[in-house]
């Protein structure tokens, strides 16, 4: 799904050859600094290469649109970030983005209830705590459909039975509808339970003097 090739971004990435297959659950794991959240961004176009090619689906991702590409490689970032307005909102911002219908009360209502979200769609979003906002985040690019999720370290306000719970969910919908993600956690365990592969930061970073 995604190909690197002698990438170079300033002193961070140095990645000779590296490929993130399609249709899989994969997982980043490394270090603090070691350029996880560096090295997603640069797969939705977020940051540029200095030099090399990150191509998606065989071609230089640069050279897509950004907008369409990021309907279809989709971030959800470490701050779950919330815009003014209700639950409901929040939810469907990110398939009136994406250009699809609006969900239906009922089945945004069940979504809610599957992220264990105690909270009525009318509610207010910005007076949700940190790990209810970090849930509706969740639910907004689950209902976008996308082609690949991008996940930095997407259950740091959760607990670990909220964590397992969204987890469970969220790569369960992704196996059943064949989709892509790359996830970024520090906990071995979440990588080990949830990806398929797991790649460590080690292994894909050229290290300086070789
Ligand atoms: N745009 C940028 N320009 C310059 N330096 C940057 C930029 N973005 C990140 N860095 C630096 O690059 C290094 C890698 O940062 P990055 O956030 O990718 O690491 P990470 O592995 O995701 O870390 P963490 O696990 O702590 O979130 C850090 O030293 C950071 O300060």
């Amino acid at each position: 799904m995604f190909q690197l090739r002698h990438v170079q971004f300033k002193d961070i990435l140095h990645i000779e050859n590296f490929s993130i297959p399609g249709q899989r659950v994969c997982c980043l794991f490394g270090e603090s600094g070691s350029g996880k959240s560096t090295l997603l961004k640069m797969l939705n176009g977020m940051l540029t290469q200095d030099s090399g090619e990150v191509l998606y689906k065989n071609q230089e991702i640069s050279s897509y649109d950004p907008v369409d590409l990021r309907k279809e490689v989709v971030m959800l970032g470490q701050d779950a970030v919330m815009f003014e307005g209700t639950v409901r909102d929040n939810l469907l911002i990110g398939r009136k983005f994406s250009g699809k219908e609006e969900t239906s009360d009922q089945k945004l209502g069940e979504l809610l209830n599957a992220l264990r979200l105690g909270k009525q769609l009318e509610d207010e979003a910005d007076k949700l705590s940190g790990g209810e906002k970090q849930r509706v985040a969740f639910g907004r690019v689950l209902l976008m459909d996308a082609e690949v999720y991008l996940l930095d370290e997407p259950t740091s306000a959760l607990d670990v039975e909220t964590e397992t719970l969204v987890m469970d969910l969220f790569t369960n919908q992704l196996r059943e509808r064949d989709k892509t993600a790359v996830f970024v956690t520090h906990s071995k365990e979440v990588a080990e339970k949830y990806a398929d592969e797991i790649f460590y930061m080690n292994d894909i970073l050229v290290s300086e003097g070789t």
